[in-house]
């Protein structure tokens, strides 16, 4: 379940990256010289306050919004003087996304939700389905790929979320709240599950999340501070 990565090569790395809102003296600076690295099969924690600047960062990384200096590392490769067709090719093969609410395809199965993003790679659907099988069966949902999201728990909606956001074997995860809407008990289930196939992908996982119990299990816990990032 390995991906791509080149060898002992930083999955994700911000170089010192910039955003600012609005101009003169209604001007936002969130992110004043944000750095980080993410290895592959790390997951890190990102806890910080509203508007301190989580979702700027995400869509950073996740090459959804442009840093207005500084630098964007995914698998090594630099993102700043991709054309707008690369960083869309980018982001579909090599950043997986999950959100609080799992945005899955309602008329489709769950098999067929992991087996979307690698038929839209080119992948032939033998493979992707042999492909998606194995993920849900890691999460634990072997019994559950025929089934369409409606007819899923909460929980295991987002495990299919999670699968399909790695079936591609992307350099980095990035989740937002991945467990937000859940209960206590499924969350820390959703989590573990999320961990497990992290670690086993070789991807670099960044969460935000406001649960401190998570954020303690994770590798490594960082924070928002002036715009700039910090290992708590
Ligand atoms: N497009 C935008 N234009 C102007 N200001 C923005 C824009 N996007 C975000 N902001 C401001 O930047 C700050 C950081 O926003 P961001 O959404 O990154 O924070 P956050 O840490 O994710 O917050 P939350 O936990 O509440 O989601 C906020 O003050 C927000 O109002």
């Amino acid at each position: 379940m390995a991906n791509k990565g080149e060898a002992g090569g930083a999955a994700l790395r911000l170089e010192k990256v910039e955003r600012h809102y609005g101009d003169g003296e209604s001007r936002l600076s969130i992110l004043t010289g944000a750095s980080l690295v993410l290895s592959p099969g790390e997951v890190v924690a990102l806890v910080a306050p509203s508007g301190a600047g989580k979702s700027t960062l995400l869509h950073i990384a996740g090459l959804l919004d442009k840093p207005d200096s500084g630098e964007v590392y995914i698998g090594g490769r630099e993102a700043g003087s991709l054309t707008d067709a690369e960083r869309t090719e980018m982001r579909r093969l090599h950043i997986g996304f999950v959100y609080q609410f799992h945005h899955l395809l309602p008329e489709f199965t769950a098999l067929e939700n992991v087996m979307m993003p690698q038929l839209i790679r080119g992948l032939d659907r033998k493979e992707a389905a042999a492909r998606a099988e194995q993920l849900l069966a890691y999460m634990r949902l072997g019994e559950r790929v025929k089934h369409r999201p409606s007819e899923l728990s909460g929980g295991e909606q987002q495990r299919v979320a999670i699968a399909r956001a790695v079936a591609n074997a992307p350099h980095v995860l990035l989740a937002d709240e991945p467990t937000g809407n859940l209960d206590p008990k499924t969350s820390r289930y959703v989590f573990e599950a999320l961990t497990a196939l992290v670690r086993a992908s070789d991807v670099a996982a960044l969460i935000v999340t406001h649960n401190m119990d998570l954020a303690s299990k994770m590798d490594r816990r960082i924070t928002l501070s002036g715009g700039k990032i910090v290992e708590v």
